[in-house]
């Protein structure tokens, strides 16, 4: 079965390094593993791609363009929809067994994921060729501690989710960055539900329909169990397992070859 991680999530959030750091846990494990990178925009990052966009079209080539009148962000969203209609090229460059195992290192520019409809192409061209997609959304876990912070990022990983049709993990990077009491703050919060980190909403009078729509929105959270996060250590290598062990999970990664070895052997019909 080929599985797909797409690696999405605000600009800074850790997508290049969450990578970098499973292509050395995936060397580790003797597992084959091909990074593409999707960011025509991309300066630099610690992994050897596979396939790396920018050989196909970049941002500063398009912005070079005289020909070509527009900022750097109409840059990026020109370079995506060119992608999106030259994905063979991408395809030429993957091994394309049947066990791939692919991650697709993405811009970070949130409009593709929330309104734009070319990450859905994307993503609908790698299912064509069969590929299991899950999407991985990269949140700072800094952002996460103000119960505010906390539903605004939830809203960004579910609009993504509800965009791209593919089942969903939303990952805290950057966790050896927190003080150990932040980090204990955290990990007691994914343990909780939604409605209870809400609880600390600012409800000043000035503040009660917000917080009242806060409660309602974690609410619905809780309700439709679709929003679950785990936290990263990169440092920890612990960490690093069990996300990739809830990963492979989720895209079913495995699953034919146990399948395959459950096939009972021919049976002998005069045998009882
Ligand atoms: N300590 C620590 N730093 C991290 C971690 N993840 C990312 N960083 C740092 O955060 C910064 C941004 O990380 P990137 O991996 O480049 O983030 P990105 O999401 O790929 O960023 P864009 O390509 O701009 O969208 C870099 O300086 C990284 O070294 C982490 O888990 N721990």
């Amino acid at each position: 079965m080929k599985c797909l991680q797409l690696i999405i999530g605000p600009a800074g959030s850790g997508k290049s390094t969450y990578c970098s750091v499973m292509f050395d846990h995936f060397q580790s494990l003797h597992r084959p593993l091909e990074i593409v990178n999707l960011d025509p925009a991309a300066e630099t990052f610690n992994y050897t791609p596979s396939v790396d966009i920018r050989d196909l079209i970049s941002v500063d080539d398009v912005l070079e363009d005289e020909d070509i009148i527009m900022g750097p962000n109409g840059g990026l969203v020109f370079c995506m929809e060119y992608i999106s209609k030259n994905m063979e090229w991408i395809h030429d460059q993957l091994t394309d067994g049947d066990d791939a195992y692919v991650m697709v290192d993405c811009p970070g520019q949130i409009e593709l994921y929330s309104h734009l409809p070319i990450m859905k192409e994307i993503v609908t061209t790698f299912k064509s060729w069969d590929y299991n997609v899950c999407t991985l959304f990269m949140i700072d876990a800094h952002f996460v501690l103000e119960p505010e912070k906390l539903i605004a990022g939830a809203l960004t990983a579910l609009s993504s989710m509800i965009s791209l049709e593919t089942s969903a993990v939303n990952v805290l990077t950057k966790m050896d960055q927190l003080p150990r009491e932040s980090k204990k703050e955290v990990e007691d919060m994914l343990e909780s539900d939604c409605s209870q980190l809400v609880n600390g909403v600012n409800d000043e009078p000035w503040n009660e329909r917000h917080a009242a729509l806060s409660r309602a929105i974690a609410s619905v959270l809780d309700d439709y169990s679709m929003f679950k996060m785990v936290a990263l250590d990169n440092t920890d290598e612990e960490s690093i397992e069990d996300l990739l062990l809830m990963i492979d999970t989720t895209i079913q990664y495995g699953e034919d070859a146990e399948v395959h070895d459950r096939i009972p052997k021919e049976v002998d019909p005069n045998e009882e």
